[in-house]
């Protein structure tokens, strides 16, 4: 047995699952996880020692590579100051500001320890906000484990076939209605039956929990307008894309303005950081300042803030975003050429450092797209790449993402391994 499967089976005997996140456990794609022993650059190797070229990178925080030393000296400096204090510090104003710099959505942001938390706490603050209990989300759109939100969420839910959690009253997810993402039709007449009970609308602006889908600048348009009209809030999820499709998210690149932000992952390098923002008439609701409550021990922790500090820092040097948009586009481009050659049905996109992977003719415009990929096919392009050295996301319902650690030659090689397993995928 090897070390990863020792491993495992350990694991399962006290973690359920063996993991601590579902979707780590290759649940649907079959076999045994990696367990990775350390990463560097855009490497990972494993308990056995196999390498890999990293394209899920810590699920999007990694985006200037692992173990990146800036990142990591941060960390150790701050640590040596002191772990956390449960009282503010310097570095939190700094990054909040920065923050806001960046995102001109964002008057006041707080920070929180996840992506989890963030929007928990927006749809609270929505609430608290207009006073309304209905909220919106669209089917597929994953915005962490919080109760109100696990109904037919992706992610991990969807890899395992289970789109709404047990263990969520009905009482808790009757507020919460469930929309078709890019369906503006739909959408119009939910606002016109109801717009007036609506507290907020949540919404990954290009999902990536359900592989990656860009809707329609109109549907999202739309969105904008009826809830300006309407009196709700409008949360844009950016979670994922925040930081990674451009250094002011999705929001800068459809310039579109919503009023409440959820960020995490790539403002917190590697480390426990999400944070929420938006509009200060909407923010200062919050205690203490208001009446909505929100609070966390750890909330704006010195040495994650360090390390998401750091991270920041790295993705303002002059031309980070176009290296990294050159090497995801060179990822997609050529693993959607090698398909072609050996006549796999396949498609791929990308934006920033974040990409799409789908066994289908063209790129998915919904949640049923999404359904009807080849997930079979998926699977066996997951393995085999895997087998080759190049680790891709365990699940066909997951983005995937390019760090500025990626070479060109990394890529060249991801996509030569990629071509010899689609020709053994042919026909
Ligand atoms: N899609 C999730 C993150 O955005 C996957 C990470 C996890 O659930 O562990």
């Amino acid at each position: 047995m090897s070390r990863n499967e020792t491993l495992f089976s350990r694991a399962q005997a006290v973690i359920p699952g063996g993991v601590n996140s579902p979707v780590r456990a290759f649940g649907s794609v079959g076999g045994f996880p990696r367990f990775i022993a350390r990463a560097e650059g855009a490497r990972m190797w494993d308990a056995d020692g196999a390498a890999y070229i990293d394209y899920v990178g810590s699920w999007g925080p990694a985006i200037a590579g692992h173990a990146h030393p800036a990142i990591v000296e941060a960390v150790r400096e701050a640590a040596l100051k002191g772990l956390s204090f449960g009282a503010p510090t310097e570095v939190e104003v700094e990054i909040a500001e920065q923050l806001c710099a960046h995102l001109p959505s964002l008057d006041m942001v707080r920070l929180v320890s996840s992506g989890t938390e963030a929007t928990m706490s927006a749809i609270r603050l929505a609430r608290g906000y207009t006073g309304r209990d209905t909220i919106i989300k669209f089917e597929g759109c994953y915005h962490g484990h919080a109760d109100c939100l696990l109904v037919k969420a992706g992610s991990g839910l969807l890899t395992f076939g289970n789109p709404s959690s047990g263990g969520v009253p009905d009482d808790f997810a009757k507020h919460t209605l469930v929309l078709d993402y890019n369906n503006p039709e739909q959408l119009e007449e939910t606002f016109r039956a109801k717009g007036d009970s609506i507290a907020a609308v949540i919404v990954e602006p290009f999902a990536g929990n359900m592989n990656l889908i860009r809707p329609s600048d109109r549907f999202l348009h739309l969105l904008r307008q009826l809830c300006t009209a309407h009196g709700a809030v409008l949360i844009f999820d950016e979670v994922m894309t925040g930081f990674r499709v451009g250094p002011r998210g999705v929001q800068g690149l459809v310039g579109i303005t919503p009023d409440l932000t959820t960020l995490g992952k790539v403002i917190g390098g590697g480390m426990p950081v999400g944070a929420f923002g938006g509009r200060r008439d909407i923010m200062e609701k919050i205690a203490p300042l208001g009446s909505v409550y929100q609070a966390g021990t750890l909330s704006g922790s010195p040495v994650a803030v360090a390390a998401g500090l750091a991270s920041l820092k790295l993705i303002q040097a002059p031309g980070f975003y176009e290296g990294l948009e050159a090497r995801t586009v060179q990822l997609v481009e050529g693993l959607q050429v090698a398909a072609k050659r050996h006549g796999v049905t396949f498609c791929a996109q990308s934006f920033g450092g974040m990409f799409g992977l789908y066994f289908a003719e063209t790129l998915p415009q919904s949640f049923a797209d999404v359904m009807a990929s080849d997930r079979n096919r998926f699977n066996q392009f997951f393995h085999a790449m895997l087998d080759a050295g190049h680790y891709f996301a365990p699940s066909a319902f997951e983005a995937g993402f390019v760090s500025a650690a990626h070479t060109e030659a990394d890529i060249a090689a991801t996509v030569a391994a990629a071509d010899r397993v689609f020709a053994g995928m042919a026909g």
